[in-house]
């Protein structure tokens, strides 16, 4: 609701409430609607102060009622009420003002904020666009180029960037709601003409259909098959060719297009399923909201190569003491140096001052014997995580916490090598760790919840979404992403080709192909785990049993590729050519593709035609298999974990909502029949049958996902 007051003996006080982020409800709008009225008949009311409760002034439109059937006061009608009134209605902005909240201080005649407050047109983020005046009122407030760049990318500005770009008139350090009463006070009285943005010309862009040409040709690319980034460059267009009244009705067209799309009901489920994983559980009865995290004032990394690293850099970054431990004293040079590095590039891109941070380095295990949490970052061999599992439990403190960074190997394990192995969890890192959003934090069957929740809560610290997953080969990414990297093989034996698989994925929306992706991961990390698994043989025999290993399909490929030496980037020559060693830029290997026909004739593969639908129903459809099976063991709690999982970690792209999402918006018994059509056709691969879980979903006629 809105509350009103009078303060000052003139200034009406309008407060939003509705928390937690005084999201614009209907019951919040009609409220407003009712107190501008109020403010605006009361003589005593000579200027007008807006502002939010909880220190926030508002988050924007309700998402939660999108979907809904919309009751209340529309905020349009309620914005024009705003701009056009005949007293001054000042926005009084602390902590956020997005999306429909910004478009509510845009209608205000003048805007004072908070210097910690941020500011943003996010709604390109929900699949949407700014639907009540934004798309309207910012470019003709701060000019076209800089309105497109915040539209279309829906990044937030400090205070201090909104005043310099001409959003806000004020910016204190003070109360922001005395500062706002005080300036409308200033204002009271005075003529109001040039102060309601729907009356400005929208400053002219030189070059304008040039201007734009090139502004929807870089946001298609950037899109990847989203809509609504080219919706909100038209929204602009409107904006900076059409009178405001026809601009209004251009942006309610372009946002009918969008609102109720797949893709908008796709980002919108990622925001809450974003915020749903935090609310974890595990099979064993943990809970996030009745076990407590241990606090954790310095935290441990061991092992500083690439991991450890970034590792230590996030940890660093979120102003913990940390110790980082390496044994190799060339190593631990060198990544003295590259921590600094990266922590000092990472403050200039923050446009913060780099800060001093407090690690300490040394070659000694010992090291640590204080830290409240260790995470162990070494070579990715089990007998060397047991022996530092095993020191670790000797030389730390009691209750210190004892997470292994591992990207497959079993914490239970490891957790066996310890004392208390309830002090042991995973905390699966994403290479660069300092970059990548995504956490897996893997409980082993004695992890306790306390560990879980302290590692859940360190992992939000550092900036991460953190998922709770339970203890398999793989964990849940990895576990997923190996039935889609099989079928991406097998799919080159059958006729189709790197540039074809990688093209099919990349027009779904993936940043890049499975094979441009194993260029760049290095073809050798796979074959290392192959070779460790027993199932790589040097050379290739042509027998059946050339690629069979434990009774199914198997594809020799990338193993033949690594004999040669083609470990990717790396070495200049994978799946594709590069120009020299750690190249970037991919080519066409016209020596790969001789390679593949030849390894077909001494297969006796005969190579067909493969569609991109194959691709996409053979890759995606497999490892959606995979997620279900997870979700009928427990190592996810539900879908959201899953999706979130792929979206922040493994380049899902968002407005297709995630992998098991994206299996309900094509239909689960359509993905179970192509499932059962190519299970048949390849009997001996196991991921393509389909799982009992999404059987007796099909059967049910349930879906995972109830807005679907
Ligand atoms: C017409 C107009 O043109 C268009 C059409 C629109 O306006 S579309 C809407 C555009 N607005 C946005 O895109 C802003 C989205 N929100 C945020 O960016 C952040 O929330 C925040 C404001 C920066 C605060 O961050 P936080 O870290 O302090 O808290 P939180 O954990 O994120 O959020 C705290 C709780 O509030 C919930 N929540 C946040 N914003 C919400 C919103 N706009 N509507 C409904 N619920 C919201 C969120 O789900 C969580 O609840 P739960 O899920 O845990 O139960």
């Amino acid at each position: 609701m809105a509350q009103f007051s009078l303060v000052s003996a003139s200034v009406g006080l309008i407060t939003l409430q509705n928390p937690p982020v005084n999201a614009l409800s209907a019951v919040l709008r009609q409220g407003i609607v009712d107190a501008v009225e109020k403010a605006l008949c009361d003589p005593k009311v000579k200027s007008v102060v807006i502002c939010g409760q909880n220190g926030i002034f508002c988050g924007g439109a309700d998402i939660r009622e999108f979907g809904t059937n919309m009751r209340g006061p529309p905020l349009i009608p309620m914005i024009h009420a705003i701009e056009s009134a005949n007293k001054p209605m000042v926005a009084a902005i602390e902590g956020s003002a997005l999306g429909g909240g910004l478009e509510l201080a845009l209608g205000c005649h003048y805007r004072i904020a908070h210097s910690q407050a941020r500011l943003g047109l996010p709604e390109v983020t929900l699949g949407l666009l700014p639907a009540a005046g934004g798309s309207q009122r910012l470019p003709r407030l701060i000019g076209v180029p800089a309105a497109l760049n915040l539209i279309t990318t829906g990044r937030h500005v400090t205070a201090a960037e909104a005043l310099q770009l001409g959003i806000v008139d004020q910016v204190t350090d003070h109360n922001t709601v005395d500062a706002a009463v005080k300036f409308s006070q200033s204002v009271a009285g005075q003529s109001l003409d040039g102060r309601r943005i729907s009356t400005y010309p929208c400053p002219v862009q030189p070059n304008l259909d040039a201007f734009f040409e090139e502004a929807m040709l870089k946001v298609r690319q950037s899109a990847r098959g989203a809509i609504a980034p080219v919706a909100c460059v038209q929204a602009v267009r409107a904006a900076a060719t059409l009178p405001y009244a026809q601009g209004m009705k251009r942006e309610k067209e372009l946002m009918a297009t969008l609102f109720t799309s797949g893709q908008a009901r796709a980002l919108q489920y990622c925001f809450f399923a974003q915020r749903a994983v935090g609310r974890w559980s595990t099979p064993s009865g943990g809970r996030w909201d009745t076990s407590k995290p241990r606090p954790v004032h310095t935290a441990a990394v061991i092992g500083l190569g690439t991991m450890g690293r970034g590792i230590t850099v996030a940890l660093a970054q979120t102003g913990l003491s940390v110790v980082a431990v390496e044994t190799q004293v060339k190593q631990l040079t060198e990544a003295k140096q590259a921590v600094s590095g990266m922590l000092e590039r990472g403050a200039t891109r923050r446009g913060a001052a780099p800060t001093p941070d407090r690690i300490t380095y040394s070659e000694n295990i010992q090291a640590v014997a204080g830290a409240d949490l260790v995470i162990e970052a070494v070579f990715e061999d089990m007998a060397l995580k047991e022996k530092v599992f095993r020191q670790l439990s000797d030389v730390c403190k009691p209750g210190a916490l004892l997470c292994t960074n591992t990207s497959a190997l079993d914490i239970d394990h490891l957790a066996s090598q310890t004392r208390n192995p309830e002090l042991v969890v995973g905390m699966h890192f994403f290479a660069p760790a300092h970059v990548m959003k995504l956490l897996e934090v893997v409980y082993g069957p004695r992890s306790s919840s306390q560990a879980v929740a302290t590692a859940m809560q360190l992992g939000k610290k550092m900036g991460k979404i953190s998922v709770a997953v339970g203890n398999c080969r793989g964990f849940v990414g990895n576990r997923m992403l190996k039935p889609y990297l099989e079928q991406a093989f097998f799919l080159l034996e059958e006729g189709a080709t790197p540039e074809l698989v990688d093209r099919a994925l990349e027009d779904f929306g993936f940043p890049m192909g499975v094979f441009k992706v194993s260029d760049l991961s290095g073809l050798d990390v796979g074959w290392r785990v192959r070779k460790a698994d027993g199932m790589v043989e040097s050379g290739l025999s042509t027998g059946p049993s050339a690629r069979i290993r434990q009774g199914r399909r198997y594809s020799p490929l990338g193993d033949l590729l690594c004999e040669q030496g083609r470990f990717g980037q790396k070495t200049g020559r994978g799946w594709y050519l590069y120009d020299k060693p750690g190249g970037r830029v991919s080519k066409s290997d016209p020596w790969l593709h001789s390679f593949l026909e030849e390894y077909r004739v001494q297969q006796g593969l005969v190579a067909r035609r493969v569609d991109q639908q194959e691709v996409l129903e053979r890759c995606l459809f497999a490892l959606i298999n995979e997620g279900f099976q997870i979700l009928e063991e427990g190592i996810a709690a539900g879908p959201e974990d899953i999706d979130a999982i792929y979206v922040f970690g493994y380049g899902w792209p968002r407005h297709r909502g995630g992998p098991m999402f994206y299996a309900g918006m094509v239909g689960l018994a359509k993905v179970m029949e192509r499932l059962d059509h190519y299970h048949q056709a390849h009997p001996d691969e196991p991921s393509l049958q389909p799982c009992s879980l999404l059987r007796r979903l099909v059967a049910s006629g349930k879906k995972l996902h109830s807005q679907l």
